[in-house]
C-alpha cells in the first residue's frame, strides 16, 4: 500500500505541534519535513530546534528534506533533533557518497533528492546506497504549484531499475500531488506520496489525510 507523508510545510505553524497531531490521526506514514536555507532554494523555513519540538508531539517516521547547501555541516544536527530519514539533494552534495555514508553513520535512514531537470543516471553508481529516492515533481522551494507531468515517466523509469536490481529502495514523490492524481502517481511506482497544500489547504486536516490514505 502507498505511504503518504503530509508536508508540514503548508501547516499553520502558530499551532504546528496540533497540525502534526491531526497528520497522525488521519494515519500520515510519515511527516514530511521541508528545510530550505534560502540559498539551494529562493525560501526560508526552519531548522532543528523547530523539529526538537515537534518529535513531542508525534511518534511517527520524520522524514526530513533537505533542501539545503553543505548539507554534511547539519546532518548531526538533524539527527539529535529527531530525524528518521534525512534526504539530501544530488545538486546540493558535492561528494553525494560521502554525504550519504555520513547520514548512515548516525543509523538514520538515507535519501537522495532530484530537480525535475536532472536525470535519473546521476544517482546510479549511488542507488545501491541508498534507502530513499525523492523525486521532485516541482522546482522545489514552494508548496501549492503544480505537479510536472514529465515526472510520471521518472517515476516509472525509476522503478524499473530498482526492481532490474533487486534493491529496496523506497521511491518517494514530492510536489502537486493532489487526491485527484494520486492513484496515477501511485501507479507509476511511487511507495511514498508527499501532500503538503492539499491537505493543510482542507477544512479537516484529518480526514483529507484518511481520503489519501484510502485512495
Ligand atoms: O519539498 C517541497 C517543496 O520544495 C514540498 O514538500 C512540496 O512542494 C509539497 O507541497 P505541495 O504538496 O503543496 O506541492
Ligand atoms: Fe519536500
Amino acid at each position: 500500500m502507498v505511504k503518504i507523508a503530509p508536508s508540514i510545510l503548508s501547516a499553520d505553524f502558530s499551532k504546528l505541534g496540533s497540525e502534526v497531531e491531526a497528520i497522525d490521526r488521519g494515519g500520515a506514514d510519515y511527516i514530511h519535513i521541508d528545510v530550505m536555507d534560502g540559498h539551494f532554494v529562493p525560501n526560508i523555513t526552519f531548522g532543528p530546534p523547530v523539529i526538537k519540538c515537534i518529535r513531542k508531539s508525534t511518534d511517527k517516521v520524520f522524514d526530513v528534506h533537505l533542501m539545503i547547501e553543505n548539507p554534511d555541516l547539519y546532518i548531526e544536527d538533524f539527527v539529535k533533533a529527531g530525524a528518521d530519514i534525512i534526504t539530501v539533494h544530488q545538486e546540493s552534495s558535492n561528494h553525494l557518497h560521502r554525504t550519504i555514508q555520513l547520514i548512515k553513520s548516525y543509523g538514520v535512514k538515507a535519501g537522495v533528492s532530484l530537480n525535475p531537470a536532472t536525470p535519473l543516471e546521476t544517482i546510479e553508481y549511488v542507488l545501491d546506497e541508498l534507502d530513499m529516492v525523492l523525486v521532485m515533481s516541482v522546482n522545489p522551494g514552494f508548496g501549492g504549484q503544480s505537479f510536472i507531468p514529465q515526472m510520471k515517466d521518472k517515476i516509472r523509469k525509476l522503478s524499473v531499475i530498482i526492481a532490474e536490481r533487486g534493491l529496496e529502495v523506497e521511491i518517494e514523490v514530492d510536489g502537486g500531488i493532489k487526491l485527484d492524481n494520486a492513484r496515477e502517481i501511485a501507479d507509476c511506482g511511487a511507495d511514498v506520496l508527499v501532500a503538503g497544500s492539499a491537505i493543510f489547504g482542507a477544512e479537516d486536516v484529518v480526514e483529507e489525510t484518511r481520503k489519501f490514505k484510502n485512495i
